[in-house]
């Protein structure tokens, strides 16, 4: 399945491949600056931060270290099921490490401040996050985030990491998906 043939599913591309990669690069010249020195620890959200930590992690030039936690909410559906569960945990002991949690989304927000309040009772010596993209709605759930690609409308996107159903996390670009493919 070639990149031009699942974009055609596509109504309206926000972000090309161009403007995310030079967005990470931005956040990651941040991320250099302000983790210099110290010990830190990125930790990825299964399954779509996959993308975004690859290319972040790589286009930061300060030592990490990676652990990834599996979070689902959503199901196979576009609704947030509203009920957390955690899939896999970490490998890592966070407690004393510098935490960088990387997100491809915040929608509702609901995720992040399950997955923030049960990082933070592990006492990590500072805990941030990262993602690549935001709704508006996340603020309602009053997740303070520090480094943010882009805030989106609140619509549907795939690409990048984000999935329909399990597709579509490999499209290099995101957009907003046509109607044909719901139906
Ligand atoms: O802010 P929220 O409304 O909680 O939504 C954000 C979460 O939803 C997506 O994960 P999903 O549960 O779809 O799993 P996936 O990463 O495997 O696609 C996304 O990766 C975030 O983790
Ligand atoms: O807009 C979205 N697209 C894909 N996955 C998601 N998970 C939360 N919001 C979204």
């Amino acid at each position: 399945m070639d990149d031009a043939h699942i974009e055609g599913d596509l109504t309206r591309v926000l972000y090309s491949a161009e403007d995310v990669a030079r967005r990470v690069t931005e956040i990651a010249a941040e991320i250099d600056e302000a983790y210099r020195g110290k010990d830190l620890l990125l930790i990825g959200v299964l399954n779509g931060a996959v993308m975004v930590m690859a290319d972040l992690s790589r286009a930061m030039k300060i030592h990490c270290e990676m652990d990834w936690m599996a979070i689902s909410s959503y199901g196979s559906g576009t609704q947030s099921s509203g009920v957390v569960r955690i899939l896999k945990d970490l490998n890592t002991d966070i407690s004393g490490r510098h935490v960088l949690v990387v997100e491809d989304i915040i929608d509702t927000g609901l995720t992040l401040s399950y997955l923030i309040s049960n990082l933070r009772s592990r006492e990590p010596a500072s805990l941030e996050i990262m993602t690549m993209f935001r709704k508006p709605e996340a603020q309602k759930n009053m997740v303070k985030v520090k480094y943010v690609g882009f805030d989106i409308p609140n619509e549907f996107v795939v690409g990048y990491g984000l999935d329909y159903a399990g597709h579509y996390r490999n499209l290099t670009s995101v957009g907003t998906l046509s109607p044909h493919v719901y139906s």
